[in-house]
C-alpha cells in the first residue's frame, strides 16, 4: 500500500482538466477518490438464474441497482475462492465495468465480436446472452491477455465461442459487415481504474490520451466496417478524457455516416455526453459517462452505434464429421455420464470435429476462419486416448445443471469442494452418487464443476492441475 492518497499522486493537469470537465461538481469528484472502491460480480444467467444465486450464494450480496444480474459484495469476502466461481455461476467485474455489455441487446443466433476483449469481462456477459447459439468471436492483440481470455471464457461455459489473437485489420479482411453486434472496448488510459490500480494514477500524462486517440480512432472506423447493416456498435472506456470519449465518437459520425448514435437507457447516476468535448455534434449527448462521485463504480464512458439497414441472421451452420473412432469412444462416454444435453441443448453431432486426438465441438455458426490466429474454435470436449475418451475441463464447465444424469451434487458448504479443487481425491457415500462406480460431474449445488471417477468409495480427482485453487 502506497502511503500516499490517490489525490496526491495525481497530475495537477489531470485535476485542472477534470475541473474545467466538472465545474461545481469537481469537489466531489476529487472526494469520490478517498471512498472505498466498488466490488462487483456478475452472474451466469446462461447457467443460474438470479433467484436461485440468490438462494445459494454463501456469503453477503446486494443488487447492483442498473444491472439486473449484478451484485455487489463486501471487501473482505474472497469469492474466487468460493466453488461457486470455480462452477463458472459469476464473474468478479467492477461494477460499471458491466454496464457496456448491460447495454448492447445481444439475442441468440446472432454473430457477436469483442474486438478487445481480454480478460472476458464483456465477452463473458455477451456469451452468456447468446447462450450457445449463434457465434462469439472474441478477440485480443495480446497472446497472453488471449490465453486469460480464453480461461474466463471456458469457466463460464460458452460452447459457441472463436477465440482470436489477431489484429482489427487482420480480422477486418476476414469478416466484412458480418457481425449483428459488435463491441469495442477499447484500450485507453484508464482514469476510472485509479482507486484500482495507483500506478494508473502516477503514471498519467495527457500525451498518453492524445496517443490513444489515434489507436481508438482507427479501432472505431474498423469496428463500423465488420458491423452489418442495422447492426450495433457499443464503445466503451474506462476513462474520462474528452479525446478518447467524445473525440472518438466524432471521429466515427464524421467518417461513416451511415452510422448514428442510439439512446442508451437512462439511469439517475448516467451523465450525459458533452457536444462541445467533440465536434460539437448535437447527438453526442445520447453517449453516456459514468463518474464515481455519482454511482457507485470506478468510471466508464460508453456510446451505442447503430448502422443504416435492415439486418437478418443468415448465417453458415457447421458441419464437421467425426471420424469413426472418436465416435466410438465418445459415444460410450457420454453414455456413461448419461448426457441428456448438452448447454441445454441437444448433443449435435456435425460438431464434433477431431484434430489429431483433441476432440472440439465447433460452434453452430461457421465461416471462413482460415488464415486467422487462433486460440479455440468452439468447445475443447476432450482427448482420444487409445480405446478410451478422456474428459476436458471446459467440457465439465460447459454442462448446466441436468445436463448429465452421473452425477455428485454437494451443498456449497462442503468442504470436499475445497479439496477437490486442490486436487484431492474424496471419500463419496455410496447415496451421494448417482452410479456406484464409474465416471461421475461433481457438482456444487447441482452446478457441475469438474470429472471425476469413482472407484468404490473414493472418487478419482480428474480436476487438472492447471485449474487447481
Ligand atoms: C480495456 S482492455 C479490454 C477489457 C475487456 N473488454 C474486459 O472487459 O475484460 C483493452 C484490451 O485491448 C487490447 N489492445 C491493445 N491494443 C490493441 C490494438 N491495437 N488492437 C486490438 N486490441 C488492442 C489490450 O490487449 C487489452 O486487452
Amino acid at each position: 500500500m502506497s502511503e500516499h492518497t490517490i489525490t496526491e499522486l495525481l497530475s495537477p493537469a489531470f485535476l485542472s482538466r477534470m475541473q474545467n470537465m466538472l465545474g461545481d461538481e469537481y469537489e466531489s469528484f476529487l472526494k469520490s477518490y478517498e471512498a472505498p472502491r466498488t466490488y462487483g460480480l456478475r452472474v451466469n444467467t446462461a447457467k443460474i438464474s438470479c433467484d436461485e444465486f440468490e438462494r445459494i450464494v454463501p456469503f453477503p450480496v446486494t443488487p447492483i441497482p442498473w444491472i439486473s444480474n449484478g451484485y455487489f459484495y463486501p471487501e473482505d469476502v474472497r469469492p474466487s475462492f468460493c466453488p461457486l466461481y470455480q462452477a463458472g455461476l459469476f464473474y468478479l467485474q467492477e461494477p460499471s465495468a458491466m454496464t457496456p455489455a448491460s447495454c448492447l441487446p445481444v439475442t441468440p443466433g446472432e454473430n457477436v465480436l469483442d474486438l478487445c476483449a481480454a480478460p472476458g469481462g464483456k465477452a463473458t456477459a455477451l456469451g452468456a446472452m447468446l447462450n450457445g447459439s449463434g457465434l462469439l468471436v472474441a478477440n485480443d492483440i495480446s497472446a497472453s491477455r488471449a490465453r486469460a481470455l480464453l480461461r474466463n471464457i471456458e469457466l463460464f461455459g460458452i460452447t459457441n465461442a472463436f477465440v482470436t489473437n489477431e489484429t482489427p485489420a487482420h480480422l477486418g479482411k476476414h469478416f466484412p459487415e458480418f457481425f449483428h453486434k459488435i463491441l469495442l472496448d477499447a484500450p485507453c488510459s484508464g482514469e476510472g481504474m485509479f482507486r484500482k490500480e495507483e500506478a494508473l494514477a502516477r503514471d498519467w500524462t495527457p500525451e498518453k490520451s492524445h496517443e490513444l486517440s489515434s489507436l481508438q480512432k482507427e479501432l472505431i472506423l474498423q469496428a463500423a466496417d465488420m458491423l452489418r447493416p442495422g447492426g450495433l456498435l457499443l464503445y466503451s472506456t474506462c476513462t474520462f478524457a474528452p479525446e478518447e470519449d467524445e473525440e472518438v465518437v466524432s471521429h466515427l459520425l464524421e467518417n461513416r455516416p451511415d452510422m448514428e448514435l442510439l439512446e442508451l437507457p437512462e439511469y439517475e447516476g448516467f451523465t450525459s455526453g458533452v457536444p462541445e468535448w467533440g465536434n460539437g455534434d448535437p447527438s453526442l449527448i445520447r453517449s453516456v459517462h459514468l463518474f464515481p462521485h455519482k454511482m457507485q463504480g470506478e468510471g466508464h464512458f460508453l456510446a451505442l452505434f447503430r448502422k443504416e439497414g435492415r439486418t437478418d441472421l443468415i448465417g453458415t451452420m457447421s458441419s464437421a464429421k467425426p471420424n469413426a473412432e472418436t465416435r466410438k469412444w465418445l459415444e460410450l462416454f457420454l453414455k456413461e455420464i448419461g448426457l441428456k444435453t448438452l448447454g441445454g441443448q441437444p448433443f449435435d453431432w456435425n460438431r464434433v470435429e477431431t484434430r489429431k486426438d483433441k476432440v472440439y465441438y465447433l460452434p453452430p455458426i461457421g465461416g471462413d476462419f482460415r488464415g486467422l490466429t487462433f486460440l479455440r474454435n468452439g468447445l475443447y470436449l476432450g482427448d482420444l486416448k487409445k480405446n478410451r475418451f478422456e474428459p476436458s475441463q471446459p467440457f465439465a464447465l460447459s454442462l448446466r445443471k441436468g445436463d448429465a444424469e452421473s452425477v455428485i451434487s454437494l451443498p456449497v458448504s462442503d468442504q470436499r469442494l475445497t479439496r477437490y479443487l486442490k486436487g484431492e481425491t474424496l471419500n463419496i457415500e455410496p447415496e451421494e452418487a448417482a452410479h456406484a462406480k464409474g465416471w461421475h460431474l461433481l457438482c456444487v449445488e447441482g452446478y457441475p464443476i469438474g470429472f471425476g471417477k469413482l472407484v468404490g468409495q473414493t472418487l478419482k480427482n480428474k480436476y487438472p492441475a492447471g485449474w487447481r485453487v
